[in-house]
């Protein structure tokens, strides 16, 4: 089978981190911005940043809608950190105009782990990884308040819900993308093949 073609959705955030996490995990990887760009991939990442910002930009470069039906029609997605919010049906506390894509049935708390100076690493053990926890690198980062029936939990660090895959939707509250183990973009690689 041929190599899958993943995106990484380029509006704003951590993109060329994620671009070589993938292709270490042996994905073709092409940051994305245009909406006629969704048809040429198979998979998409949606980065850590702003997602404010990120809701924002993709408002204005016509892509929200888009992306919301793709995603709704089985796009496999793996969101991180900000992306995690994006893939959220709701967002406890957003921003004036901050919409999402939706994916997961979920709601989100941003920002729940504290401000940027709370910003921690710390090992999280992550279902479906091998060979031990992954270490987790949280920015600024959300938690996961509740979930629908549907979703899986993968994860939890004290307590709060760090981790989830609803079908062919993964997004976790930290950035993997980050730390030079690809083991998680490695799951999201066979996710996305299973998919094709
Ligand atoms: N590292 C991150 O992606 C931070 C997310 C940011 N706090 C937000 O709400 O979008």
């Amino acid at each position: 089978m041929s190599t899958p073609v993943i995106g990484v959705l380029a509006l704003q955030g951590d993109v060329r981190e994620h671009l070589i996490a993938l292709a270490a995990a042996d994905a073709v990887a092409r940051p994305v911005r245009r909406p006629e760009e969704l048809a040429e991939i198979d998979g998409l990442v949606i980065p850590g940043g702003e997602s404010t910002t990120i809701s924002k930009l993709a408002d204005l470069f016509g892509m929200a809608e888009p992306l919301r039906e793709r995603i709704a029609a089985g796009l496999p997605v793996y969101g991180t950190c900000a992306g995690l919010i994006m893939l959220a049906e709701k967002i406890l506390d957003p921003r004036s105009g901050q919409e999402t894509f939706g994916g997961i049935d979920m709601i989100v708390r941003r920002n729940a782990f504290g401000r940027q100076n709370e910003s921690f690493e710390a090992g999280v053990t992550v279902e479906g990884i091998e060979d031990g926890p992954v270490e987790g690198v949280f920015i600024r980062a959300p938690w996961v308040e509740s979930v629908g029936a549907e979703v899986e939990i993968l994860a939890e660090h004290e307590g709060h819900i760090v981790a989830v895959r609803q079908g062919r939707v993964l997004a976790t509250s930290f950035h993997p993308e980050l730390t030079g183990d690809h083991r998680i973009h490695a799951l999201f690689v066979d996710m996305v093949r299973a998919a094709r």
